[in-house]
């Protein structure tokens, strides 16, 4: 049976869109609603779905989809990772833990090292799978087998899942393109134009690349669902939290500081990580500041334009 542990808009949606297969059980720490998530609004769970606050009820399943926030997983996972012992246990998050400056699947792996641990990523707003909207996800498991045997388990007829060995880079391509994301909102945002956004989604790809295969990725994973996929995604639709966020910036507009915003932090994270290994990601950077308000926006384009001109 499938647990999802974390009853937000994507948890919510990935319950909905798997109750096709079987039965699922949904935990969320509150559930103060009834038929409909306000997160996900207009979508009834399917009688297949059983909403819970009770962990155990989760916990019980064999195979269970993590769908918390990248930085409230790391604490999730100090309180009850041991219960978490002997399962499958998928990853959706996009992000990169702050204080460990490690992606979730790593984060899942030291916190249950006896588990099965694959991630779920790829271009897919939560909306559109809870509709049936048809959508193509990245399944990476660095155990064939078990990869396999779960992008069985977890495709339906509209959810068509590919699947990889390569876990590194199909996590980091979903983290990575959520502070592009940023940027490109930022862009929009201050009216600098469609040519500039198409010119931060392509140095920013090459800074995705840049970091991922540092850190062991296969730049094919890059070019697939889980990367470029998922940025063309994030960065070209007002339907993303991250780019909405920029805009905000961009404009000066306000911003409710209870959304999920997975790239502010991820920034952060990435920011330590150059200066760590000495890697140049300069919009990543620029992000990390501009989501802090540590910088303005008209500087922060004077910076990076102002960067010696180099070979592409
Ligand atoms: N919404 C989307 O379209 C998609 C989201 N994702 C990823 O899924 C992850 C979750 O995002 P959403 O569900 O959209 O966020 P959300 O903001 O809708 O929901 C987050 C949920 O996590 C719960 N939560 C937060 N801290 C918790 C804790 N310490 N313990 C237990 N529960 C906690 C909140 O109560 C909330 O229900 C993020 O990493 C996001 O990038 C991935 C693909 C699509
Ligand atoms: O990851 C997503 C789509 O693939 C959702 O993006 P946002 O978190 O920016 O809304």
């Amino acid at each position: 049976m499938i647990g999802i542990l974390g009853a937000g808009a994507f948890g919510t949606a990935l319950a909905v869109a798997l109750a096709a297969n079987g039965p699922v059980t949904l935990w969320g720490r509150r559930i103060d609603w009834r038929g409909e998530n306000p997160r996900l609004p207009g979508v009834t769970m399917p009688g297949a779905v059983t909403v819970t606050q009770d962990l155990d009820a989760a916990l019980a399943c064999d195979t269970i989809l993590l769908a918390l926030p990248a930085q409230a997983l790391g604490g999730f996972l100090d309180e009850h990772g041991a219960r978490l012992a002997g399962r499958v246990l998928v990853s959706t998050a996009k992000g990169i833990d702050l204080a460990h400056l490690t992606g979730p699947s790593a984060l899942i792996a030291q916190a249950a090292p006896d588990a099965v641990v694959a991630v779920l990523t790829g271009p897919s707003f939560a909306a559109d799978i809870a509709r049936g909207l048809p959508t193509a996800l990245t399944l990476a498991c660095a155990d064939a087998a078990a990869g396999a045997a779960l992008q069985t388990r977890l495709s339906t007829p509209v959810l068509r899942l590919y699947r990889t060995t390569d876990v590194t880079g199909a996590e980091l391509g979903g983290a990575l393109k959520n502070v592009i994301a940023i940027a490109a909102g930022v862009v929009i945002g201050a009216g600098l134009g469609d040519s500039a956004r198409a010119a931060i989604i392509t140095r920013g790809f090459a800074e995705m690349t840049r970091l991922a295969t540092h850190l062991g990725a296969r730049p094919e994973t890059l070019t697939g669902l889980s990367g470029l996929g998922d940025l063309t995604l994030t960065c070209t639709s007002a339907g993303s939290r991250n780019f909405r966020f920029g805009c905000a910036i961009g404009s000066g507009s306000a911003w409710d500081s209870a959304t999920t915003v997975e790239g502010a932090a991820t920034a952060r994270a990435l920011a330590r990580m150059a200066l760590r290994d000495g890697l140049d990601l300069p919009i990543a950077a620029m992000v990390a500041r501009l989501a802090q308000g540590d910088v303005s926006v008209e500087k922060a384009m004077d910076r990076l334009l102002a960067r010696p001109l180099k070979e592409e």
